[in-house]
């Protein structure tokens, strides 16, 4: 099978609310759909990018413009092989977003030309598991957090992961005892203040988040992309465990946060990490030193989210998914793909991402 054509549409998906966090408000996933097109006239692969530009710094036309300038002239009439997945990865720094589209498209080719579910292809060291997704509470006034948190609960949600940064930390913690006081004992919460701190003020917060006797169950990202040691310092110095998010991206990531200590727990999403390809190696990082991860997504829909669940399907340090993004647009416009049942997540059935192709993909010529 050889590569013909690489294709691409953006499409605009309506939240039922906006989502809110320390960094960003979004309202509306923009999503980047591509189609690589083989000498099989029915075998398409599909991949998304979003545009998440302050964690990433990717743009939708820069997205655009790597698809263009850079894997269209890699990629068209090149034989499919694994070798891609590394190639795709080498000729670009950074353009994560993009590569992530591309890199997703090849393995459902690759998945598809195999005749097998694409976690089933991927077969790297799986656990044996049930995946069951957390729910984000944005951050917006305690009563109304207590309200989403109610609904989420009552939709099936029993982990629940709060926003929190924005405000001083005494306004986090009243939104975090609401929540509590509200939600049954047996909720599960989290928090996540998307780099919101400085030093000084995560040492204040997490000694506060320490004392507060909430049972947070850990918090992710306090401080900046770029602050390691200080997630090693922070994670070594208080009770509440730290997730690591926007500080990983990459395999040099990965070492580096091991080498500082901050090996608590990881965050691990394709937009940030290039694909699937790169994401096993930054899993086998983890494995080495026994760091449990999760895997999230950023404001991405079914096709990319599709694929995080196959990757942790097959990824043993994988033992808990944040997939809600899907969850939260009005309607679901993607056939196929990844199954909610309550919290519960599954792949549907069909090769590679199991995507319903042909749907979304009669938008390309249309
Ligand atoms: C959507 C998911 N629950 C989430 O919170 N993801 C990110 C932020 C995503 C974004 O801003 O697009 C996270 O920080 O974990
Ligand atoms: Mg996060």
């Amino acid at each position: 099978m050889f590569i013909t054509d690489i294709k691409y549409y953006r499409y605009g998906t309506s939240l039922k609310k906006p989502f809110k966090t320390a960094l960003r408000t979004v309202e509306v996933i923009e999503s980047i759909y591509v189609f690589i097109e083989t000498n099989y006239e029915d075998i398409v692969g599909v991949g998304e990018a979003v545009p998440t530009y302050v964690i990433t710094g990717d743009t939708k036309g820069g997205i655009e413009a790597a698809i263009e300038e850079v894997f269209k002239p890699l990629l068209i009439n090149r034989q499919l092989t694994k070798d891609l997945l590394d190639e795709i990865q080498q000729i670009i720094v950074g353009n994560t977003s993009a590569k992530a589209a591309i890199d997703i498209a090849l393995y459902d080719l690759l998945a598809q030309e195999a005749e097998l579910p694409l976690y089933k292809y991927l077969d790297h060291n799986p656990g044996n598991k049930d995946l069951e997704t957390c729910y984000t509470v944005s951050l917006n006034e305690a009563n109304e957090m207590v309200e989403d948190g109610l609904r989420y609960v009552e939709e099936g949600f029993n982990h629940l992961k709060i926003k929190v940064g924005k405000d001083n930390v005494e306004t986090d913690l009243n939104r975090l005892k609401a929540l509590r006081n509200s939600l049954p004992n047996n909720v599960i919460l989290s928090a996540d203040a998307n780099q919101a701190w400085d030093e000084q003020g995560a040492r204040y917060a997490l000694k506060h988040f320490d004392e507060a006797d909430l049972e947070i169950e850990s918090i992710e990202q306090p401080v900046g992309r770029y602050e390691y040691e200080l997630l090693g310092e922070l994670t070594q110095s208080f009770n509440i465990p730290l997730m690591v998010d926007e500080s990983l991206f990459s395999t040099y990531d990965a070492r580096r946060l091991v080498e500082v200590g901050a090996n608590n727990l990881w965050n691990i999403k394709l937009m940030k990490t290039g694909g699937i390809h790169e994401a096993l190696k930054i899993h086998d990082i983890a494995q080495s030193a026994d760091i449990h991860c999760m895997v999230g997504c950023m404001m991405e829909t079914h096709v990319s989210v599709t694929a995080a669940l196959h990757f942790s399907l097959a990824a043993k340090q994988v033992n808990r998914v944040d997939f809600d993004a899907p969850l939260m647009v009005v309607e679901r416009e993607i056939e196929g793909g990844i199954v909610y049942e309550g919290a519960k997540v599954s792949p549907s059935e069909g090769f590679g991402l199991g995507i319903d192709r042909k749907s979304l993909y009669k938008k390309v010529s249309s």
